[in-house]
């Protein structure tokens, strides 16, 4: 998952032309509006330039399909999909989040959850909930536990996702949009554990200074019986970078 801050260390902001003698520039209008010039913006040495396919320009959902794979290439679709609120890419079998930092509307409501619900993984496009039916269904096409693996910087939002994941989970597996108490327990559980464990710190104004294994226990009938958060790593507060 990634916090938006990494495009400003990874991207070049605007669009560039990159001249035989490697120079990078950017268009600009004169005062008067009338003519275009350009103007030297800055130096790129030629082993922080990489070659382009035109046909990653406007974005893939898939990055396994790019043609070129490259810290620039990756960080360009995933800023040119970022840019049109499309925060899911996947990688092969991964799953890219970018943090929004907004909420983006439609993207996570009941509609949502239902339509991801009876689409296999790939026939939409890359989302959270996709990758939690994936999930829910894998247990019984496969019968074998599963498991999901959330990592990134410290405000990329990983709580969020897992908080996502859990909803998709009670959802579909009580069959209603209604949850029941197991479901309604796990769920409501995060601002508990969040109460304890969470501080404000210069990067997220509600940080995790703790590591969660949430473990989710399935019936055969398909419902949630039950479940177990383990914490770990709970840091001390004095060790940690707190605002
Ligand atoms: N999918 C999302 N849509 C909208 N806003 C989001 C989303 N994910 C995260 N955010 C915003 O970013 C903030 C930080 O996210 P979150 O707490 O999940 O990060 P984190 O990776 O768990 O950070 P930490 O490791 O510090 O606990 C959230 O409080 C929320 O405001």
């Amino acid at each position: 998952m990634l916090g938006s801050g990494w495009f400003k260390r990874f991207c070049v902001p605007t669009p560039v032309w990159v001249l035989p003698e490697v120079q990078c520039y950017q268009s600009s209008t004169c005062c008067h509006g009338s003519s275009v010039t350009r103007v030297p913006r800055c130096k790129l040495g030629r082993q922080k330039l990489f070659l382009m396919n035109p046909a990653s320009y406007r974005g893939m959902e898939d990055m396994a399909t790019l043609p070129e794979l490259h810290d620039g290439a990756i960080m360009h679709n995933l800023f040119t999909r970022y840019q049109q609120d499309l925060i899911y890419t996947n990688i092969g079998s991964i799953l890219a989040a970018v943090n929004p930092y907004k909420q983006i509307p439609g993207l996570y409501d009941a509609d949502a959850v239902e339509l991801y619900s009876q689409h296999h993984l790939g026939d939409l496009p890359p989302h959270i909930y996709a990758l939690a039916n994936e999930c829910y269904r894998c247990l019984w096409k496969r019968s074998d536990s599963q498991c999901v693996l959330i990592s990134g910087e410290s405000g990329a939002g990983k709580t969020e996702s897992t908080k996502l994941l859990l909803k998709f989970l009670s959802v579909v597996s009580s069959g209603t949009l209604r949850e029941t108490r197991v479901e309604q327990a796990i769920i409501q559980s995060s601002p508990i554990m969040e109460a304890f464990g969470n501080a404000k710190t210069v990067y997220n104004n509600n940080s995790s200074r703790f590591g969660k294994f949430i473990q989710l226990h399935f019936a055969q009938s398909g419902n949630i019986q039950g479940g177990c958060i383990i914490h770990y790593l709970l840091e001390k507060l004095i060790n940690s970078p707190v605002v």
